[in-house]
């Protein structure tokens, strides 16, 4: 939790409408409902396997969707303490299918049938094998998935940065031979362009099996091309659209999200089936990093004490939002040039799912 001195509300401003009263009661209701019931069916908990499972994308805020989503009590994440469970990630259907399902329902917490277990594993939207989404099906027919996509371009940078700090904390050699991101971009750019030259000549601009395969594999073979094939969602998403569908698979626009996770957050939870807790309103800009963070409003502070409720704002981790608030921004040549690459994946992709995010 990050708490910051901002400038406390005008009278004006607290004074809640009737029905953000009416929506606070609610909400009190119904939390107090699901806190009895959870008291009162402590006996009746089991571990069960994942409800909901947030497959990707990585860097495009699917660590801040998760933290925000934990606000909501019906949703339980994999239990702490683990290393590599800690931020929610389990890597089981790609790295650790073999240690077979008791494992991984082990990692889960004991939950009653009204609370929802979730996991997010970033890499499984593109990890190989090209299997990967009929192994989850199987294992799991009944939960829903969250794809959370964002622009491709500042993806990219944000990954570089990451990936980066990463190689000095953990001595990760992919991307040690260049010095700069415009010389990554130099080395890399080209040969992505290379590698899809047939597919954007082609006249049906179609799924291609063979293309899909190889970009899933750079995930084990080369990380540094992985920076940017991450971005060809077009790709990607084809083998998750030929066994889910609207029903049970959510493509949330990540752009969408960082302007404004509130309303994002209520449809999330109106679609994983649990009730809307987390409310839009609760959602206010951190004046200090311009990253949204959550604020929760009750009815009682807001009449005793307006300031309070500066007491206890919710903020993603520090390592969210190193690129994306201006503060280190990326060269504007290679911003254009990674434009132009991924614009005509983006419009094959936006056609694919029936829904056009607009990105520039
Ligand atoms: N509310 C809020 N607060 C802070 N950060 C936010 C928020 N919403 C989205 N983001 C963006 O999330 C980016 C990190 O994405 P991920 O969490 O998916 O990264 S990871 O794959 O789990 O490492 C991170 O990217 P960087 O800015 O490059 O750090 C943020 O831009």
């Amino acid at each position: 939790m990050v708490t910051w001195s901002a400038k406390p509300y005008t009278h004006a401003e607290a004074k809640m409408s009737m029905d953000l009263r009416k929506k606070l009661e609610e909400r009190e209701r119904i939390k107090k409902n699901f806190f009895d019931y959870k008291q009162s069916n402590k006996e009746k908990e089991i571990k069960r396997l994942p409800d909901i499972i947030g497959i990707g994308v990585k860097k495009c805020g699917t660590g801040s969707l998760l933290e925000f989503l934990l606000l909501n009590p019906a949703v339980r994440p994999p239990n702490q303490g683990k290393r590599e469970t800690i931020v929610g990630e389990t890597f089981f259907f790609n790295k650790k299918f073999d240690l077979g399902i008791g494992y991984y329902k082990n990692l889960f917490p004991y939950v009653n049938d009204r609370e929802k277990i979730i996991e997010k594993t970033p890499s499984y939207f593109m990890y190989p094998p090209s299997e990967l989404p009929e192994r989850i099906y199987n294992i799991l027919p009944e939960a829903k998935l969250l794809l959370m996509v964002c622009d491709p371009t500042p993806r990219v940078f944000s990954d570089y940065i990451h990936q980066t700090i990463r190689y000095q904390l953990h001595n990760d050699k992919s991307l040690a031979k260049y010095e700069t991101f415009e010389e990554y971009i130099d080395h890399y750019l080209p040969k992505m362009k290379n590698l899809t030259k047939s597919w954007l000549t082609s006249s049906t601009m179609d799924s291609d099996q063979e293309l899909e395969k190889m970009l899933s594999s750079f995930m084990i073979t080369d990380r540094a091309a992985l920076l940017l094939s991450t971005g060809l969602y077009f790709f990607h998403i084809q083998r998750w659209l030929r066994i889910y569908n609207a029903s049970n698979l959510m493509i949330i626009d990540g752009e969408e999200f960082l302007r404004s996770p509130g309303p994002v957050l209520e449809k999330i939870q109106e679609f994983i089936g649990v009730p809307k807790l987390v409310l839009h309103e609760e959602f206010m800009k951190n004046p200090e990093t311009n990253f949204f963070c959550y604020r929760p409003l009750s009815e009682s502070q807001l009449n005793n004490n307006v300031e309070t409720i500066f007491d206890d704002f919710r903020c993603p981790g520090e390592n969210k939002g190193r690129t994306r608030n201006g503060a280190k921004p990326m060269p504007e040549a290679i911003s254009l040039q990674l434009r132009n690459f991924y614009r005509p994946f983006n419009k094959a992709f936006f056609k694919k799912i029936g829904c056009d995010f607009g990105w520039q």
